[in-house]
């Protein structure tokens, strides 16, 4: 039979998720963080899917995407990358991102981050046409499970205002015992074998000692530290030299490459970075400088799965290894990244995920990790099913929202527990 594999409708869903009250340098997570759902549907009735930030700035050029978007093929990714993509470029002038955290704000950042979602569902619709998993679009998975590291976070017992599920069982993390004991309960609930914790936020003297407790807890495990480019060279430099024994490797100790370099040149714990090289205009001059010795891959802001593999191969020239960013994100995500990991032949880290700590999902099926590994799936496209039901009731909260929630403001929600909060001066220590 031929298929008619035409774009016939494309549906945006922006949806509120339940996030909880994770903190990081900048503040706190709100209670409730925008996604976007993206569904392109072909003429012979195959629907693909693909995810990405919900915030107004990307709902915007989505928009103008998805309407020029009928009529093509859905095969023809290469074409959709050509569009000429108008985005409004006031929205990331001088601005950070949600939550600061990933870097460069640029007009084409933005719309690659817009980009990629329309690219996995696309890559969706042509594997459930073609009776293929994405990994096999993408040269073949040369893994069958993918793994991921236990994201830990600083955390409070339960959002300042509150929210309608009431405080989350997690409890309070704000000390090295409370990181100990939420490692055990990922660890208990995942098998993660590998831990990082999202530092930044307390004075690098407490996160030290958290990360010896994490050493002394789980004993040969591979530990990483990411403040979020919190602390000057010195203080990067310092904070290496105390816990060089035990870190696999160093997240954005501090800011920019130059400041990367400077560290990298006095420490042997290699640097890892989601911050100063996430677009490929950044990596020359980083890996000319030696600043980073791990890439932080993130398919939603490097422009999708064929991106990433092209980062991936750039990495593996200069001697630099891989490894995986994330953003609180759902399964269509978890798929994606799942699918793309495993056709990376030198991803020697495991990738980062917040997944277990969102309750809501807008799959029929949940994702699982076992023994911290995500197995690839091997249905066709993702292979992963969408929850309408699911997916309606959270769009219900995204336009039930008074504004409030629909722009991720880390600053914000923090000021809600904390009144006159403003994101620190960097380097903060
Ligand atoms: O590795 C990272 O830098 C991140 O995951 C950034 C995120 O925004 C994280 O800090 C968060 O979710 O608060
Ligand atoms: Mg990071």
């Amino acid at each position: 039979m031929t298929r008619d594999l035409t774009i016939a409708e494309v549906r945006l869903t922006p949806i509120l998720v339940a996030d909880p009250p994770l903190l990081n340098t900048q503040g706190v997570h709100q209670p409730y963080t925008p996604r976007l759902i993206v569904e392109i549907v072909t003429a012979d009735g195959t629907t693909g899917i693909g995810e990405t930030y919900g915030d107004t700035k990307y709902l915007e050029p989505a928009r103008a995407l998805a309407e020029r978007l009928p009529g093509r093929s859905v095969m023809d990714v290469n074409g959709l990358f050509a569009l000429d993509l108008a985005v409004d470029e006031s929205r990331v002038r001088d601005a950070v991102d949600a939550g600061g955290l990933r870097g460069v704000q640029s007009a084409d950042k933005l719309r690659l981050s817009v980009l990629s979602a329309f690219e996995v569902a696309c890559l969706d619709a042509q594997g459930r046409a073609l009776g293929l998993p994405v990994h096999a679009l993408l040269g073949g998975k040369v893994r069958d499970s993918v793994e991921y590291s236990a994201y830990l976070f600083y955390k409070w017992a339960g959002h300042p205002a509150g929210t309608a599920a009431g405080p989350d069982p997690w409890g309070a993390a704000l000390d090295p015992a409370g990181i100990v004991a939420q490692a055990r309960e990922l660890r208990r609930r995942h098998g993660f074998g590998s831990f990082k914790l999202k530092g930044g936020v307390f004075p690098p003297e407490e996160e030290i000692a958290a990360v010896r407790a994490l050493a002394e807890a789980f004993p040969g495990h591979p530990l990483r530290l990411d403040p979020n480019g919190a602390w000057s060279v010195a203080t990067s430099l310092k904070v290496a030299a105390e816990l060089g024994d035990v870190l696999e490797y160093l997240e954005d100790p501090t800011l920019g490459t130059p400041a990367m370099a400077e560290v990298a040149a006095g420490t042997d714990v290699p640097l890892a970075t989601n911050m100063c090289v996430t677009t490929f205009g950044e990596i020359a001059e980083a890996f000319t400088k030696d600043a980073v010795q791990v890439v932080l891959s993130d398919h939603h802001y490097w422009g999708g799965l064929r991106n990433t593999r092209h980062l991936a191969a750039i990495c593996a020239a200069f001697g630099v290894g891989v490894s995986m960013h994330s953003n609180t994100h759902l399964g269509i995500s978890l798929a994606a990244m799942t699918h793309v990991a495993s056709t990376v032949p030198d991803l020697h880290h495991a990738c980062d995920s917040h997944y277990p700590w969102q309750s809501e999902d807008v799959l029929t099926e949940r994702l699982l990790f076992t023994g911290g590994r995500v197995a690839v799936p091997d249905g066709p496209g993702l292979g992963v099913e969408l929850d309408r039901d699911e997916l309606a009731r959270l769009h219900r909260r995204w336009a039930e929202d008074d504004g409030a929630l629909r722009d991720r403001d880390d600053a914000a929600a923090m000021r809600a527990g904390e009144p006159g909060w403003h994101p620190p001066v960097m380097p903060r220590w």
